[in-house]
């Protein structure tokens, strides 16, 4: 393979490790973290996987400043870190790779870089991928979102390698969306895991949460067809049927009443409170995400949730 542009990427967690690792296939990457060394291979957050030699780490965000930089950070970190650094930040290519909805704006990663750096061309990198699958080089498909479709393009073809396959779509909203709300129903999939009401209730949710996904979705002007793409039916699928995921982890402990590490990221439990507060501003029903919403805020509990859930009228599919 050609040797690719330069990339940076802002987050040394298990995703931008991850991305790291499997870009050094194309060239040169560097990668930042607050706390990482220069000459660090080891990553606390992605275990048993060496960072290559062709990976640059750094803490310093200026010597991470290429022509494409990957901002690898949880949803809710995205805002502050963007406004703190914006001055260097803005007018770059910058692709979000979080999967959440800011608990404050209400916003999208795409539409919170374009907040803070109104001059950068925004992106985010979504899709079914477990940061361990694609350290290890396991084949994996991804969704390149961006509204500038040349930019998409050019994009796509900078993040592909022979294994990281990278679709593209100027669906922002609906990649995003599909990204962050999955998360969601990840947790009310596993509470169903973990408390016991076995896998016809968790098939139930991931067919009821994927109706919620796209009616939310789709009144925010997402398309539709977006929803049954990799970045929302196929993450949906891999979320709620692996314990490779932290969003079902947490459900499972949720149902089953066991206490969770709270150093662990779980992107579900802001995006559903802030999905919640979207849909009562659109007017729309999502039971499963006010289930969840009010699971992990504490004003539910497991045997109360479904209660309320099955309690309700009889409907048309
Ligand atoms: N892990 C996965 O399999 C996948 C994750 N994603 C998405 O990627 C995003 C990041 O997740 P992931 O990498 O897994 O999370 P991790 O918890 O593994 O890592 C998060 C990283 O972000 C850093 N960080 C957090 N807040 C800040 C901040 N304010 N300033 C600077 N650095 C910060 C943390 O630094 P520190 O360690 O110093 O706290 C850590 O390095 C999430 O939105 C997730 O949904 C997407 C696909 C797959
Ligand atoms: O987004 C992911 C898989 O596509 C990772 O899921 P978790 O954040 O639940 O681990």
């Amino acid at each position: 393979m050609t040797s690719g542009a330069p990339i940076g990427i802002l987050g040394a967690g298990a995703f931008g490790g991850a991305l790291a690792v499997a870009l050094a296939a194309r060239g040169p990457v560097t990668l930042w973290g607050r706390d990482l060394r220069p000459g660090q291979r080891a990553l606390p957050r992605l275990r048993d996987v060496d960072l290559p030699p062709a990976v640059t780490t750094t803490d310093r965000i200026e010597d991470a400043l290429d022509a494409i930089v990957l901002l690898a950070l949880p949803a809710q970190a995205l805002s502050g870190f963007l406004s703190q650094h914006a001055a260097l930040l803005d007018g770059r290519a910058l692709v979000a790779c979080a999967k959440g909805i800011d608990l404050n704006s209400g916003l999208g990663p795409v539409e919170v870089i374009a907040a803070a750096c109104p001059n950068a061309t925004p992106a985010v990198l979504t899709g079914p991928s477990f940061a361990h699958d694609i350290a290890r080089g396991l084949p994996t498909a991804l969704t390149l979102a961006c509204a500038d479709e040349a930019q998409a393009i050019a994009l796509q073809a900078a993040l592909s390698t022979p294994v990281l396959r990278v679709y593209r779509t100027t669906d922002v909203i609906g990649a995003e969306l599909g990204g962050a709300l999955k998360n969601v129903i990840a947790i009310a999939a596993g509470a169903a895991i973990g408390a016991g009401f076995g896998d016809s209730a968790r098939a139930a949710i991931i067919t009821r949460g994927f109706a919620e996904m796209t009616r939310l979705a789709v009144s925010r002007g997402a398309r539709a067809d977006t929803l049954t793409g990799l970045s929302g039916l196929g993450d949906l699928v891999l979320t709620c049927t692996s314990e490779g995921s932290r969003n079902f982890r947490f459900g499972l402990a949720l149902g089953a009443g066991e206490p969770f590490d709270p150093a662990i990221t779980v992107e579900g439990v802001a995006t559903a409170s802030a999905a919640a507060a979207l849909a009562r501003a659109e007017g729309l029903d999502l039971p499963i995400t006010a289930a969840v919403s009010d699971l992990c805020q504490g004003r539910a509990t497991i045997q109360t949730a479904l209660a309320a859930l099955l309690a309700r009228p009889l409907k048309e599919e």
